[in-house]
């Protein structure tokens, strides 16, 4: 014989329940069906119940009997439909007999709502029984099992007629009484109950508590000893997370009870936890099925072991917790203190959810349902007043607004590094742990944060364990210029393959340029953001209408709404050469996002800025990646790196790095104006926005200050010797126009540099230099037989002498400028960090 129980959304319209007559008559052995209230009739008794303190009942149960009047109509032909009526009739005339009496004596005992949210199930097992027999497609006998009379439970006190304690062996007497001890042979002996209700010793109505169906059928499951139970609900079986708050969820297809219970326990509501015991206790096979998906697999649950090899079968939450700490001197070595602590819990109702103990003994921290807080705060605090009095005590510490991320699989046991992986992906994250337990069995780990990170949390560490997962990595970029639409040229060219090869996701959330920012979103208090699409981007950066995009006041807006979206995997994009951008950085690392920039301003900033953004991207185990401030792609900082973590020192570096200048020297040839060379530069987008950034060498000594940094030294640009090679009133241009027309004056100086050097067979090139210490930027001319002489367009070339390239440099060259291949280091640097 088997048990089915089907939930309240799988009973609540006629073709639901033609569903459900298929798959019982397709059912070879006999069976008990167990059905909850039709959808939304228990939260509506609940209703009833509190508005009848009130006599204010009247409306509700007017709606509470037309909904069921309605749905016989629907289901049944006249002729069964009177009888049906005349038993919701009967019920609502009890039900509002109940709420009068309510009503008068102004009270609502645990007992009264027991009996009136036992109405629903009352119902629908009767109207369920009728369709199933009278139906003309699967018409299926089954006797009604009254399981308010027939399963008992064990106590009578107050507050157990919500949650009534089961007596399994009356419960089994009663129930093998009528269905006899269960056989094969007799057909059609099938029979459908209530779940939810029972009584108690005095006989009077009690529930098993909300989600108490899915415990009715595992009882009757246990006491005929059903070769299996199956739980039909709206979802195929136990997911990997809850799919309302993670994205990409997969189906479970194996579970153990046990993980089945943690994962019942800490919030998977597809499941209420009680029911795994009596099915454990008889090692009865458990299925989880989706009464609309039947040929779905749904999950199974049982006693094998090495059900599967996944380390993590799920991750669960539970949300509005708080954690107690009772602490102090008199905790610790104290035999019995731990057991008192508890004790006072439970005299004052408390449900402890999760324990957590310093090895030292002197604290305990506790997680709670965060509406028991303030009875728990008070309890203790008044048990423990004389010891708080004498100091041996603290007075208790609370934690408000927390909830539990709970990591179960039986195979976590010995599974090195799994934790230190979990830890790993939230602390990237920024997320803070304000407690961790974990189970001796090491089938759980629960881990307590702030509320507000539950849905990152379980995200980030859900895209870390399953592989199928699609990683979501949120960019909020500012400055769509030259290299910031190149960026979103190849961000948007790869993001279908990034999908399916590497299971990354990139999603613009936000861009910003120096007036506006844009997100897509559609409530003004940017709860729910949803990805920008190219055309929304290209569009922004025409200026084009949109009511998304919104006129900031500083740009600190837009950085305080990165923060807080609270997206896990974020990451901060600058394109853009503006200093107020930059100063952003520390606010973002200190949010736990990471920085990409082609942007050099912060890196040549103060050394103590450098350093500090360095160190606090490392200690949030984030990333400050800035590849593309020397050389646009070119591999040069991450080169030093490999250098000098191997063991290696930079002793010497010299180099052309600025593609800009090699560019104009290299097409300057005194015939033509040495404004035009500089103008055509500038729109093949090898200057900065400003080219007297480039012209005053300040770019250069930017990028030889950040390679000394990157070589180990302590340097500023200060240090560095530059003789300028532009006559001073280029240099005192107060805009890009005016630099123009003071270059086009000065085309004579610009002719003699040009002149001198072609008379010698040299070439004009601006070379860095980093040796012994110190720093040099010089215009020089280069004779025919140095490396440098050669260096084409606006190519970089920079030749780095290390202890162990002594004689000959290491040389990296290439083109050293332009957008699109600043894009492309760019995007490097973000798939950098995707991938690690
Ligand atoms: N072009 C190249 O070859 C290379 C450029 N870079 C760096 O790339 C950066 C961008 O260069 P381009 O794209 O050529 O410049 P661009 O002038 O074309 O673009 C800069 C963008 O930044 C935006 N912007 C300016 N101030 C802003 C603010 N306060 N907030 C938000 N957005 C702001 C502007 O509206 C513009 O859209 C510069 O820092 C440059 O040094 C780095 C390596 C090579
Ligand atoms: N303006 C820069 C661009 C890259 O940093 C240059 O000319 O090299």
């Amino acid at each position: 014989m088997i048990v089915l129980k089907f939930g309240g959304t799988s009973v609540s319209s006629k073709s639901n329940l033609e569903q459900i007559a298929t798959i019982l008559s397709a059912k070879t052995e006999n069976f008990i069906v167990v059905v909850s209230a039709f959808s939304g009739i228990t939260n509506k008794l609940e209703q009833i119940a509190n508005l009848s303190l009130h006599g204010n009942h009247s409306i509700l149960l007017e709606e509470f009997r037309n909904f069921h009047f309605e749905f016989i109509k629907e289901l049944v032909s006249e002729f069964h439909q009177i009888e049906l009526f005349v038993e919701v009739q009967q019920k609502c005339n009890q039900l509002e007999a109940i709420c009068e009496s309510v009503g008068t004596l102004k009270e609502l005992s645990d007992r009264t709502r027991a009996t009136i949210l036992s109405f629903g199930e009352s119902l629908s097992s009767i109207i369920v029984q009728k369709y199933l027999s009278v139906n003309t497609k699967n018409s299926i006998k089954v006797n009604l099992l009254d399981s308010k009379k027939i399963i008992s439970t064990t106590t009578n006190e107050s507050k157990d007629y919500l949650n009534a304690h089961l007596d399994l062996e009356k419960t089994t007497r009663n129930i093998l009484a009528i269905v006899g001890v269960p056989t094969n042979d007799i057909q059609n002996k099938n029979y459908i109950a209530a779940g939810f209700v029972a009584h108690n010793q005095k006989g009077e109505t009690v529930t098993l508590g909300r989600g108490g169906s899915d415990f009715s059928a595992a009882i009757y499951a246990n006491t005929i000893d059903a070769t299996r139970l199956e739980i039909w609900s709206d979802v195929n079986g136990m997911q990997s997370a809850n799919p309302r708050k993670v994205q990409a969820t997969q189906s479970l297809q194996k579970l153990s009870y046990k993980e089945a219970f943690e994962m019942a326990y800490f919030g998977a509501k597809v499941l209420y936890p009680p029911s795994i015991l009596p099915v454990m206790d008889k090692n009865i096979p458990l299925y989880l099925k989706n009464t609309f998906s039947p040929e779905q697999e749904g999950t199974f649950i049982s006693n094998e072991n090495k059900l599967t090899e996944n380390k993590i079968q799920g991750i669960c939450s539970l949300d509005e917790i708080a954690i107690i700490t009772v602490s102090g001197v008199g905790l610790a070595k104290q035999k019995g203190s731990a057991r008192r602590v508890f004790q006072i819990l439970e005299e004052a109702n408390i449900n402890i959810i999760l324990i957590t103990q310093s090895s030292s003994e002197q604290s305990i921290g506790i997680g709670i349902n965060q509406s028991e807080l303030q009875n728990a705060e008070e309890a203790l605090n008044s048990a423990f007043e004389k010891e708080i009095k004498r100091g041996l005590m603290n007075e208790v510490k609370t934690i408000e607004n927390q909830c539990i991320v709970a990591i179960v699989g039986d195979n976590m046991k010995n599974a090195i590094g799994l934790a230190g992986k979990v830890f790993g992906a939230i602390g990237e994250n920024g997320i803070n742990v304000t407690a961790i337990a974990q189970g001796a069995s090491e089938r759980n780990i629960s881990i307590v944060i702030n509320k507000k990170d539950e849905e990152k949390a379980l995200n980030v560490i859900h895209e870390k364990f399953f592989a199928s997962t699609v990683k979501n990595v949120h960019v909020f970029i500012a400055g769509i210029g030259n290299v910031g639409t190149e960026f979103i040229n190849i961000l948007f060219a790869q993001k279908q393959k990034l999908i399916e090869e590497y299971q990354i996701n990139l999603k613009i959330i936000g861009v910003a340029n120096s007036k506006k920012m844009l997100f897509n979103h559609s409530s003004e208090t940017f709860e729910k953001v949803e990805e920008l699409t190219k055309e929304d981007v290209l569009k922004f950066k025409q200026k084009k209408e949109n009511k998304n995009a919104k006129t900031y006041s500083s740009l600190n807006e837009y950085f305080q709404t990165i923060k807080e979206l609270n997206l896990r995997n974020s990451v901060f994009i600058d394109n853009t050469a503006s200093d107020i951008v930059s100063e952003g950085y520390e606010f973002l690392i200190k949010n736990s996002i990471s920085v990409v920039t082609c942007n050099k301003i912060a890196c040549s900033s103060e050394y103590s800025t450098y350093l500090k953004l360095n160190k606090l991207a490392k200690d949030r185990n984030i990333y400050f990646k800035y590849e593309t401030s020397v050389g646009a792609a070119l591999p040069i900082l991450k080169t030093i790196y490999d250098l000098r973590i191997s063991g290696d020192k930079i002793n010497q570096i010299e180099a052309v790095i600025s593609g800009s200048l090699n560019f104009i020297f290299n097409n300057y040839n005194a015939e033509n104006q040495f404004a035009d060379v500089v103008l055509q530069a500038k729109e093949e987008g090898y200057t900065e926005p400003n080219p007297l950034i480039d012209l005053s060498g300040l770019d250069v000594m930017r990028k030889i200050l950040i390679l000394s940094r990157e070589s180990g030294l302590n340097k500023e640009l200060s240090d560095i010797t530059f003789n300028s090679f532009l006559p001073d009133e280029c240099t005192n241009s107060k805009s890009v126009e005016e630099l123009f027309e003071n270059l086009k004056k000065n085309e004579n100086h610009f002719k003699a540099l040009y002149q001198n050097a072609h008379k010698n067979g040299n070439k004009l090139k601006v070379v860095a230099k980093m040796e012994k210490g110190n720093l040099s930027v010089a215009l020089k001319e280069i004779p025919s037989n140095s490396p440098f002489y050669n260096l084409e367009g606006k190519d970089n070339v920079v030749a780095i002498n290390t202890n162990r390239y002594v004689d000959e440099p290491l040389v990296i060259k290439g083109a050293g400028a332009g957008a699109a291949v600043t894009a492309s280091g760019v995007f490097a640097d973000l798939m950098f960090i995707m991938n690690n």
